[in-house]
């Protein structure tokens, strides 16, 4: 019970037109102080509203069941008053697409200062200054480019600043859902060693989430994979990137080349057909319509999520115990 992010049993349903559409469900997963733990899978697999849920920034729309343990704290049902305190100081999140969210008319230093003066009013203006040239330098750009505007900065360059942002007030958990996608290839590779680097230097926690299985294998300690709305593998991210145990993880690192290779692609080019809509999922594993080893048994129940090998789970009635 000491992980610093404890999510347990996790569901998240979203209210719509054509009935509920399960996005996430039951989803168990831990971090711990300094550790990164990657969560990929494909579009629409529910990375996203696992990540906004963490910090309870999920629509309205969206039925929550399960619990989400910040330090011990359960996100879920926390207090308005907690969950404002919580965001930004105890946990704070880096956006898909985060790199238009910076204030054009605003220096990018002040933005970066904003979160302290609002959650640590008693800091003076010298000492937001320092932290702020502080937390500049930290993800390797000049004190000094606290005066710039977000037009002066290269898209790299305003991606560190909203690094630097979600790190201002000293947060133990940051959430960081597709923080480098916009971003060409080489300059990834770049920003998110600094993030990675930086999350293990500063003993903060990381939930780093990618559609791109081999960015994550380069950052993070664990990777969990998800397809439908469930995780269907985790484990260490080195073994699981080049000896996958579920068919899902193999076919989406095999089509994937690795970070800085020019010819990077989205789709998992081995793997024909896409995702399934949540509303319809086919029945038992909702992997199976697409799965080169499938068989009619896949089709009879949802397989569990279940040690495979040791330290390595993953959801598949066709992979043996050994
Ligand atoms: N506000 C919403 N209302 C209804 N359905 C939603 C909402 N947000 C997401 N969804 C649906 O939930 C499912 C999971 O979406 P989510 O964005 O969490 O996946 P994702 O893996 O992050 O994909 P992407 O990388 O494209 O954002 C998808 O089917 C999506 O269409």
């Amino acid at each position: 019970m000491s992980d610093l992010l404890r999510i347990e049993d996790l569901s998240v349903t979203y209210r719509t037109e054509e009935g509920p559409l399960p996005a996430v469900r039951d989803v168990t997963l831990a971090v711990d102080r300094g550790e990164v733990v990657g969560v990929a899978g494909e579009s629409g697999c529910g990375k996203s509203t696992l990540a906004s849920t963490i910090l309870r920034l999920q629509p309205a729309s969206a039925t929550v069941t399960g619990r989400v343990l910040v330090d011990g704290e359960d996100v879920v049902t926390m207090r308005w008053g907690d969950l404002r305190a919580l965001r930004w100081a105890g946990a704070s999140i880096v956006f898909q697409g985060a790199l238009h969210s910076l204030n054009a008319v605003r220096r990018v230093g002040q933005q970066i200062a904003e979160p302290i003066q609002l959650h640590e009013p008693g800091v003076g203006d010298a000492e937001v200054e320092r932290r702020v040239g502080d937390l500049l330098e930290q993800v390797g750009l000049p004190a000094a480019r606290a005066k710039a505007y977000p037009h002066q900065l290269s898209g790299g360059q305003r991606q560190r600043v909203m690094i630097a942002m979600a790190l201002a007030c000293r947060p133990d958990l940051v959430v960081a859902d597709e923080p480098t996608t916009a971003l060409d290839v080489m300059v990834q590779a770049q920003v998110l060693d600094v993030l990675s680097a930086l999350v293990r230097e500063l003993g903060v926690g990381m939930l780093l989430i990618s559609h791109d299985l081999s960015v994550l294998a380069e950052t993070s300690d664990r990777i969990a994979v998800m397809y439908g709305g469930r995780v269907v593998e985790q484990g260490p991210a080195a073994q699981l990137f080049t000896d996958p145990v579920h068919p899902y993880t193999a076919a989406l690192g095999a089509s994937f080349p690795r970070v800085g290779d020019p010819a990077a692609r989205y789709a998992p080019a081995g793997l024909a057909g896409d995702p399934p809509d949540p509303r319809y999922l086919p029945p038992g594993c909702s992997f199976h319509p697409r799965c080169p080893i499938g068989t009619d048994e896949c089709t009879a129940a949802e397989p569990v999520l279940e040690t495979k090998r040791p330290g390595r789970d993953a959801a598949c009635i066709r992979v043996e115990v050994s």
